[in-house]
């Protein structure tokens, strides 16, 4: 491992030094070939930090042993004795250890917290370090737990300086999360022959075919076809395109803890950025805003049942992530259910009229009622 970190090291210093500043690092790129092919080497080594070390049953990669439960998963992330665990143990019956020395937390402990009638797992880990992704202290544990997760809370100390976020987001992104993004919107197919086709949709600001050749011919993707459909796209995004099975795009809640010692006027500024919730558990303030803040972002969807000439049963929902079809209810009613499904009946904001008689590939809504019928 320390032989890959090494080599990323390399690779950044090398980086460096040929890029005097940010505005003329495509152009150079354009210019010599040579620095932009950087990218793609560290893009490379930074997918096998993840990876477990050949021969070891369970390499230092692999997350923590605790089987996901519930409707969805949300991992603390956050540095040492931000609060974690206090919040964990806030929101949840689980008591984890809270002390004021860093490293309280050695491990995964898992949390259930009930709300809207689903059950969300709540994973409080250790604190990581900047350096974290690179093998620092339980860093690339935490991290491949936080990646299994469905939303990362991105838990913050309000009183230490703002560059915090910005640490802990570039761990993340080393590794190959991607907070609240969106895959880049360029299409890739690789072929068994033909060469390379790109195309650019609009006029690109940050990349040109001969980069983008450049790029594929170092990942030995000589046949394929490009279509870049964003004229903002970069050359991250290039590389996150081609090496989009290490990616993984996710949802992140920055929260502020410890606001009880700040001022207010600097509250204020925290709780207007973007995606940004503030509380103390300390003073038992916020920590409902934060959940409902959770619950929003994880948009989960509730579905009631209805057997026919009764009325719904509201006391216990079905729940499934957004997006989810007619099919995905019944798999969470009975594994089998859908081989003798013969329609369902849907009232509520799916519906276009009351109610609406729907196959398997119907799109449901959140506090729909679905009434199956069988065959
Ligand atoms: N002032 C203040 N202190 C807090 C607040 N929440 C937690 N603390 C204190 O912060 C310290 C660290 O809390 P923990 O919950 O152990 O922090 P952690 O992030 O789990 O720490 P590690 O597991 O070591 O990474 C403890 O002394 C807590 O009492 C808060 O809202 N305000
Ligand atoms: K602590
Ligand atoms: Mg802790």
């Amino acid at each position: 491992m320390v032989n890959i970190t090494e080599k990323i090291k390399e690779i950044e210093e090398e980086m460096r030094k040929t890029q005097k500043n940010k505005a003329t690092e495509y152009h150079l790129g354009l210019l010599k070939g040579a620095p932009l092919i950087l990218y793609s080497k560290r893009a490379r080594l930074r997918a096998q930090l993840l990876e477990p070390a050949p021969g070891a049953s369970s390499g230092g990669g692999t997350g923590f042993d605790v089987s996901k439960s519930g409707d969805a998963r949300i991992a603390l992330v956050g540095f040492p004795s931000v609060g974690k665990s206090t919040f964990l143990s806030k929101i949840t019956k689980t008591k984890s250890e809270v002390a004021a020395y860093a490293f309280t937390t050695l491990t995964a402990i898992p949390g259930v917290l009930e709300y809207g009638g689903a059950e969300i797992q709540i994973l409080d880990l250790p604190g990581i370090i900047e350096g974290a992704a690179e093998g620092k202290g339980r860093g690339r544990q935490v991290i491949s737990a936080a990646k299994t997760s469905d939303l990362i809370l991105m838990i913050l100390d309000a009183t230490k300086k703002a560059e915090q976020r910005r640490l802990l987001e570039q761990e993340l992104e080393a590794v190959g999360i991607r907070l609240n993004r969106e895959p880049p919107n360029i299409y890739l197919k690789p072929k068994k022959a033909g060469g390379m086709k790109i195309t650019f949709q609009a006029t690109p600001k940050y990349l040109d075919e001969k980069m983008l050749y450049n790029i594929l011919r170092d990942y030995k993707m000589l046949n394929c076809e490009v279509l870049v459909r964003d004229e903002n796209a970069t050359v991250d995004d290039f590389i996150d395109t081609i090496m989009k099975d290490h990616r993984k795009y996710i949802k992140c809640l920055y929260v502020y803890n410890k606001i009880d010692s700040i001022s207010l006027d600097f509250l204020d500024n925290l709780a207007r950025e973007p995606h940004t919730v503030v509380m103390s558990c300390e003073l038992d303030l916020g920590i409902q805003d934060v959940v409902e803040r959770c619950w929003e972002e994880l948009r989960l969807i509730r579905v009631y049942t209805k057997r026919k000439g009764i009325d719904p049963d509201f006391s216990e929902a079905l729940i499934v992530r957004n997006g989810s079809t007619i099919e995905d209810v019944c798999d969470q009613i009975h594994r089998t259910l859908k081989e003798t499904f013969k329609y369902a009946l849907v009232w509520g904001a799916s519906a276009r009229h009351v109610p609406q008689r729907v196959g398997l590939g119907h799109i449901v809504s959140d506090e729909d009622v679905v009434s199956i019928v069988a065959k």
